[in-house]
């Protein structure tokens, strides 16, 4: 093995760049050159990258964003594209590309495995954390905590008010964050895919708590914590036909991209660092269409395939606590 291509792709995550130094300083150690696609697989196809050198991944270890830019490219989901990035991979001369983001670039390196004769490792980094092999991606701790700053602040105006406040987060279709964010910032009623859908028609199932909740303390604040996609027409539309229901008023605060950005925390960092590193070493002992992953603090190698094959779950125990004890 002589040079390795590494690229970020989907979501951007806190870490990455974390991620991208492990990878530079191990391939070094290991006399490997490394060359760094930008904004996904789309500089791959585009032959649109850089050589990385040591020198050019000093410092950027306490950076969120990724140096190399990341994207999503939709010409992957084609034959032709996934043919193509094999090509460049060959023309490069590249024994091995690390891909470091989530289950949909996971998938677009299983479509460019048949066609290209390298090989192919996965690092986990997205802030939804809904990549099973791994405990954690890189990216969810920050966006925990970024997600919880903002809960907290919520939570001093909603009590100054006394007011119902919904904060919608982030995870595409996995209820990490909301469920994390929301039992770390003491939220009443947390909602997420996992919990089962919810309809305009099943709205008493989410206002029995906050009924019962204004029973037991009279007026007072009450957090919401929603993931997205949770409700047709968003949570807007959720805080709307709430507060038609109840005839309060509800608030709703969808903090969006902001859960994105930001200083990786040490968490995040040392997780990117160590699983940047054993993608590399993993790479050099010939592994192949594998994630390097963290279970049990233990860095393991999990199948490319398998991640994205069934819903990570989120912790039983937190939702039943939150369920049972916390709604109050
Ligand atoms: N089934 C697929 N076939 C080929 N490429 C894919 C596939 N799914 C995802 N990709 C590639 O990976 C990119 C990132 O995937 P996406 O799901 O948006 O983010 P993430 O990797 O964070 O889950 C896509 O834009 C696409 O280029
Ligand atoms: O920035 P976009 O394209 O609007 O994507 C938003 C989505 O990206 C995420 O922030 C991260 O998801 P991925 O890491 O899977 O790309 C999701 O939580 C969110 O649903």
């Amino acid at each position: 093995m002589k040079r390795i291509g590494v690229l970020t792709s989907g979501g951007d995550a806190p870490g990455m760049n974390a991620c991208i130094r492990a990878v530079v300083l191990t391939a070094a150690a290991y006399n490997l050159d490394v060359v760094g696609f930008h904004h996904g697989y789309n500089g791959l196809l585009d032959e649109d990258y850089q050589t990385l050198l040591p020198q050019h991944v000093q410092h950027i270890i306490q950076h969120g964003g990724t140096i190399l830019k990341s994207a999503r490219c939709k010409a992957l989901y084609t034959d032709a594209g996934a043919v193509q990035a094999a090509q460049v991979l060959h023309k490069l001369q590249l024994d091995a590309l690390v891909i470091i983001g989530g289950d949909g670039s996971f998938r677009g390196a299983l479509a460019i495995a048949p066609h290209y004769h390298g090989q192919l490792i996965g690092v986990p980094g997205t802030i939804d954390n809904d990549v099973d092999g791994t405990d954690f991606t890189i990216g969810f701790a920050t966006a925990i905590d970024t997600a919880l700053d903002a809960i907290d602040k919520i939570r001093d105006t909603a009590d100054a008010f006394e007011r119902i406040f919904l904060v919608e987060l982030m995870g595409r279709h996995s209820g990490y964050i909301a469920l994390s964010a929301g039992i770390a910032a003491g939220a009443e009623q947390i909602i997420c895919p996992e919990f089962g859908p919810v309809s305009k028609a099943q709205l008493t199932k989410l206002l029995a708590p906050i009924q019962h909740a204004q029973l037991l303390r009279g007026k007072s604040s009450y957090i919401m914590v929603v993931a997205e996609n949770s409700y047709p027409g968003g949570t807007i539309a959720l805080a709307e036909d709430l507060s038609a229901e109840l005839g309060t008023e509800c608030r709703a605060c969808i903090l969006g991209h902001i859960q994105r950005g930001g200083k990786p925390v040490g968490a995040d960092r040392i997780l990117a660092t160590k699983l940047g590193a054993y993608a590399v070493e993993q790479l050099v002992n010939g592994a192949h269409l594998m994630m390097a992953g963290e279970l049990n603090q233990q860095a393991v190698l999990y199948p490319l395939a398998q991640t994205g094959e069934r819903t990570k779950q989120i912790d039983p125990y937190l939702v039943r606590w939150q369920q049972q004890i916390a709604s109050d």
